[in-house]
């Protein structure tokens, strides 16, 4: 960087290619697609008025389930009251696999889920066909051919939050709307509380998450039905399947593969993946009932102990949908809190306030998505921070990827992600800050990372939990804060297995240069007080006059 010189904005790769700020601003205001498609949705032709023909779900790769499916229930409602046959279609397209990094895991893992959907769809008569669009632009119109060929009246969907999905379905809404014969009707399912509503004082919406988290747990205290849940689809009648007939043929033979970069590199890692994140809604909800009835309790305290694995690992299965969070939360009150939906820490034991307050965290980030839709497009929520000037370190890079930057908990994290596909969230928080901050390489690559290897990539939670902030963690001392003993190192960096003592988390300078040696163990990339004090002389330089 030229002293003196100012940057004007940081440069990326194609991958990672993002608008300008000036246009941020504008799709954050005028253009604000959450607002503009629910404003059309509203002003959409009544259901009424369209002769019922067909009724269409459209799963998305968000609401992979059958149960409390608020979209599906409501299809089949239609197709109940109008006599109508119910399909279903998931519209597939590689593209966007590879426009948004999806890993192997995160594919297969869908797929599989959607398999399933399938399966028990099949069982009620009701198809579920997968659509394929080569292009990302060619979704409507694929549907669309779908929508005629297949006579469908009614199409009913749930609503994705971030900018791409909203321009498909505000797409999709332009082609149906000048003939007037098909009805598109979207549903609110992926939260409890419907993301943009909860508002301050003043009116405008909570931007800042500890009054968001009061105000949602008052709102769900005082409205308990926000955690009721409706029941499956209801079975098609044995004549209607074999009006469908050719649907189930064709779902029969055509089940698409996944494309070659979306395929795990061997059998071994795809059994491995599959054996800790197996799909589908039962494995979900025995996985939740685990949790609840046997680490719940000491959550609250253990939560950031990385070694002692206390978390849910329910984050696959909400990130695509395969349980609800409403059935979530309603089992948690009657299993563990005696009914009550109070979860503050005044209404529950301090393990369930504590996760029901991750929840809440989830909720806010695709609430935050609705109120600056920016941060679904490659953009900082703090666009100043698009201005920083970032390192082209590639080593380091390597390294981070790799889990040999010679920082142990850096690198313990990395090669969790490696063999799991997940990360503990202590970790996520650690590793993130050491490349963005001690590594000063660019956020937005070791975003696209996570994309690409965990099997809980959502890109509401993702995105924010990457969000530049001036916060430098130190990766020594939350190491020696959150894995006391070292073992979660040890577990993840064999080198360093037979450590004793504080040495594991600084080896370098506690071990004697000898003994370091013999580790086989890298010396760290960059010093950690050097590389921190880089990292704030650059905030300083490039972001005190951005003018995003
Ligand atoms: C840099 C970074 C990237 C992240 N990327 C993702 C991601 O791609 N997908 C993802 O689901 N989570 C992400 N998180 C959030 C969090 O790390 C994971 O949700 C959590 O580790 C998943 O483990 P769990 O299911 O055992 O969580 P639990 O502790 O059991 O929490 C229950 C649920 O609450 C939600 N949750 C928990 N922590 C957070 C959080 N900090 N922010 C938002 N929601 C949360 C998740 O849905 C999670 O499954 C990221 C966090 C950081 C710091």
């Amino acid at each position: 960087m030229g002293e003196g010189k100012k940057h004007e904005r940081s440069l990326s790769s194609d991958l990672l290619k993002h608008p300008s700020t000036k246009r941020a601003k504008e799709v954050d205001t005028t253009e604000n697609p959450f607002r503009r498609l629910e404003e059309r949705i509203e002003a959409h032709t009544s259901s009424a008025k369209v002769k019922p023909r067909n009724v269409l779900h459209w799963f998305r790769s968000k609401d992979l389930r059958a149960e409390d499916n608020r979209a599906l229930n409501a299809a089949s409602q239609k197709a109940r009251e109008t006599g109508s046959v119910l399909l279903t279609c998931f519209l597939y397209s590689p593209k966007d696999l590879q426009w948004h990094g999806t890993s192997p895991a995160r594919s297969d893992f869908m797929f599989e889920c959607i398999r399933l959907v399938q399966e028990q769809l099949g069982c009620l008569n009701i198809p579920l066909v997968i659509l394929t669009a080569e292009a990302r632009d060619k979704k409507g119109e694929q549907l669309m051919d779908f929508i005629k060929k297949h006579d469908v009246s009614h199409v009913y969907a749930n609503y994705e939050y971030e900018v791409d999905e909203l321009r498909r379905d505000l797409d999709l809404l332009d082609r149906i709307e000048p003939d007037g014969n098909v009805y598109f009707e979207l549903h609110h399912d992926q939260t409890v509380v419907v993301p943009g509503t909860l508002l301050t004082g003043s009116g405008g919406p909570h931007k800042v998450f500890t009054p968001y988290h009061k105000s949602w747990l008052s709102t769900v205290s005082e409205d308990p039905s926000l955690l009721d849940t409706v029941g499956l689809p209801e079975a098609n009648d044995k004549a209607a399947r074999q009006q469908v007939q050719e649907l189930f043929d064709y779902q029969k033979k055509t089940f698409p593969s996944l494309p070659k970069d979306k395929l795990f590199p061997s059998d071994e890692d795809r059994k491995r993946i599959r054996g800790l994140w197996p799909a589908g809604h039962t494995a979900g909800m025995s996985r939740l009932r685990e949790f609840l009835h046997k680490k719940c309790d000491t959550y609250a305290k253990n939560r950031s102990i990385p070694a002692e694995d206390n978390s849910s690992r329910m984050s696959p299965y909400f990130a695509a949908g395969v349980v609800s969070i409403r059935q979530v939360l309603s089992t948690s009150s009657k299993e563990c809190n005696e009914g009550s939906v109070d979860f503050s820490s005044s209404g529950a034991d301090a393990g369930l306030a504590a996760w029901i307050r991750e929840i809440v965290f989830r909720e806010f980030y695709r609430h935050m998505m609705v109120v600056i839709p920016h941060n679904g497009m490659n953009l900082p929520q703090n666009l100043k921070f698009d201005f920083v000037e970032w390192e082209d370190d590639e080593e380091g890079w390597r390294k981070w990827t790799e889990g040999t930057t010679g920082v142990p908990f850096v690198d313990a994290g990395m090669r969790q992600l490696t063999s799991e596909a997940y990360m503990h969230n202590r970790l996520r928080m650690n590793v993130s800050s050491y490349l963005r901050t001690n590594l000063l390489l660019d956020y937005r690559r070791g975003e696209r990372w996570f994309a690409e290897n965990l099997v809980d990539w959502d890109l509401c939670n993702n995105t924010q939990g990457w969000e530049p902030s001036y916060t430098v963690f130190n990766p020594i001392s939350q190491a020696e804060k959150c894995d006391p003993h070292g073992d979660f190192i040890r577990k993840y960096v064999p080198e360093l297995k037979d450590v004793k003592g504080k040495a594991i988390f600084d080896p370098l300078n506690r071990l004697d240069k000898e003994e370091f040696k013999k580790l086989g163990y890298p010396e760290p990339h960059v010093d950690l007080k050097e590389s921190k004090e880089r990292c704030l002389q650059r905030h300083k330089h490039d972001m005190a006059d951005a003018d995003p």
